[in-house]
């Protein structure tokens, strides 16, 4: 039994693709005891210096069913995209609450000037057929190959992923006809069976590719949503709609004020940090921000953890924009500017360069607390604050500030702040541990967190440096299929640096971070021959 619960997760020199759904031939049941003790369910199944592992997953497992298969042609096609051979077509999904701005947006793209033609599959809950009469494509274009596809059998979340997959699949039959596929979800719909569907059908992983979780956000209407408590351990479609994105637009701008978007970006970005958050208004964004994204390709696993969580690590800051390359000429990098905060940095050990420069920014950092150490507060500077002080008792140095006269131009203002709860279940986590992972326990490790908590993970990114590899691995999951492949070489002047983020349910950051620091190799010693000799 022991040998049968490790998920076949294996940093090997080759592609590693696993995947968990109800096709699996093997399941096995794990029955956890609750309470005290409940971590010793997993002793028999590990060696000693595994215990740690089991240990740190203890305070949310649960029994659950599950298996794991390998898949080698999802595997086959990382390469193909690396080599730009890739034939697959890319598929977007726009998702998003209720009256948000997905079929603005996808009228958007449909009428865009990009050349693209675009196939769109609307899902519509009920039997009127409303939001494909809305799409503007299907009169302008009329006689040209754009198509839509209507789901009409229910919420895709829940009944027609087989129609999703059918859907695919035909239109795969067709795809000399277009060039993108874009899925609009029902306002109600939780993505995540979607993106299973992705990766669950036998034939689809080698014929379309998941381009990307676009997620459109009513930002006047949103909190109601992001509060709507659903019950115990139910998250609701607005979190999981936000939580799975890779490009969040943050629309209806034209109805909030700029405060109450900052602190909106804060907690979106306690969600989700991997997501690139874009304000907007009618959905209007260019069409790179949504279309070839590469949200599932190993290749922009680099891309996305150095333009938001990599940030993320020393300043987490929310550009709103993809700046990960050097050529960004975005105007917050100069040193005098006005940028939004959405880095959590309440330790005295910030180091965000913006405290050290004087300048207006928007801060979203959650500073509520008298213990607010965020070195920002005293500095000579007019700033707008996201954090939540609507309450009396308040203790925000920033208050007592002298030179902080409430006359000045900025809107730290008690009025309209925004009623947030930021007592998120789903959150991120990243982190960034320098050293070597050793190979059998960050493979343990992995395998221990795909198995124990895959329903709680929705997605993971990370790079990881191997001890012994000169390799970089490079992974991405999502629940539990999981994948990830050895991209290039550690340049000889490149800091070997582990960097990893989780998108999540009940996600511990101390819990994460004890247990993959607990995967590092130790440093190797140094050979007396090189040691430096001190005369
Ligand atoms: N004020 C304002 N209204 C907007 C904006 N974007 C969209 N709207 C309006 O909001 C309403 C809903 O927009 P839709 O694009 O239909 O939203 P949806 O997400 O497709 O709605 P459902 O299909 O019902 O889930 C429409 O009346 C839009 O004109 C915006 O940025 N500002």
């Amino acid at each position: 039994m022991a040998s049968a619960m490790r998920v076949k997760a294996r940093l090997t020199t080759k592609t590693t693709h696993i995947a968990a759904s109800s096709v699996f031939s093997r399941k096995v049941c794990l029955k956890v005891p609750r309470g005290p003790g409940s971590e010793r369910a997993f002793a028999f199944n590990v060696k000693n210096h595994d215990l740690v592992h089991c240990y740190l997953w203890r305070s949310s497992v649960r029994p659950f069913w599950s298996g794991s298969r390998h898949v080698t042609t999802a595997a086959a096609a990382v390469d193909l995209q690396a080599e730009g051979t890739d034939e697959r077509i890319p598929v977007t999904v726009i998702t998003g609450f209720l009256g948000s701005g997905k079929t603005t947006l996808l009228n958007n793209i449909l009428t865009g000037a990009h050349g693209k033609r675009i196939a769109v599959i609307e899902n519509e809950f009920g039997e009127i057929d409303i939001d494909s009469e809305l799409v503007a494509k299907q009169e302008i274009l009329e006689g040209s190959n754009d198509m839509v596809t209507q789901l009409s059998n229910g919420c895709l979340c829940c009944t027609v992923r087989d129609d999703l997959i059918q859907a695919l699949n035909r239109l795969w039959e067709r795809r000399a006809d277009f060039d993108h596929v874009i899925i609009e979800t029902t306002g109600l719909a939780n993505p995540a069976p979607i993106i299973s569907s992705f990766f669950m059908d036998a034939d689809l992983p080698d014929r379309v590719r998941l381009d990307g979780v676009v997620t459109v956000v009513d930002a006047k209407h949103v909190e109601l949503h992001l509060n709507e408590d659903k019950g115990e351990g139910i998250v609701n479609e607005a979190v999981e709609q936000i939580a799975y994105a890779d490009r969040i637009l943050l629309n209806k701008v034209d109805l909030v004020s700029t405060t109450q978007l900052s602190a909106l970006e804060s907690r979106l970005r306690t969600i989700n940090e991997m997501a690139t958050i874009q304000r907007t208004t009618r959905s209007k964004t260019p069409v790179d921000f949504v279309l070839g994204v590469g949200g599932f390709d190993l290749n922009s696993v680099e891309k996305q953890l150095n333009s938001n969580a990599g940030h993320n690590h020393d300043h987490d800051h929310e550009h709103g924009h993809d700046c990960s390359g050097a050529e960004c000429k975005h105007e917050s990098h100069a040193s005098s500017h006005s940028h939004v905060h959405g880095h959590d940095c309440s330790g005295a050990d910030c180091k965000h360069e913006s405290h050290a420069s004087s300048h207006n920014h928007e801060h979203g950092h959650d500073c509520s607390g008298a213990d607010c150490k965020h070195e920002s507060h005293a500095s000579s500077h007019s700033h707008e604050h996201g954090h939540d002080c609507s309450g009396a008792d308040c203790k925000h140095e920033s208050h007592s500030h002298a030179e902080h006269s409430h006359g000045q131009a900025h809107s730290h203002s008690h009025a309209p702040a925004p009623s947030f709860r930021h007592d998120d279940k789903v959150s991120s986590v990243s982190l960034v541990l320098d050293g070597d992972m050793d190979l059998d326990k960050i493979n343990y490790s992995l395998g221990f967190l795909l198995e124990s908590r895959n329903e709680d993970i929705y997605r993971m990114k990370g790079i990881l440096s191997i001890a012994g590899s000169d390799f970089r691995f490079v992974y991405h999951g999502v629940h539990m299929m999981f994948e990830g492949l050895p991209d290039r070489k550690w340049r000889p002047d490149e800091r070997r640096v582990n960097k990893m983020v989780f998108i999540g349910r009940d996600l511990s950051r101390e819990d994460f971070e004890e247990a993959f620091k607990s995967c590092l190799a130790p440093p190797k010693e140094v050979a007396s021959s090189q040691k430096a000799v001190v005369v």
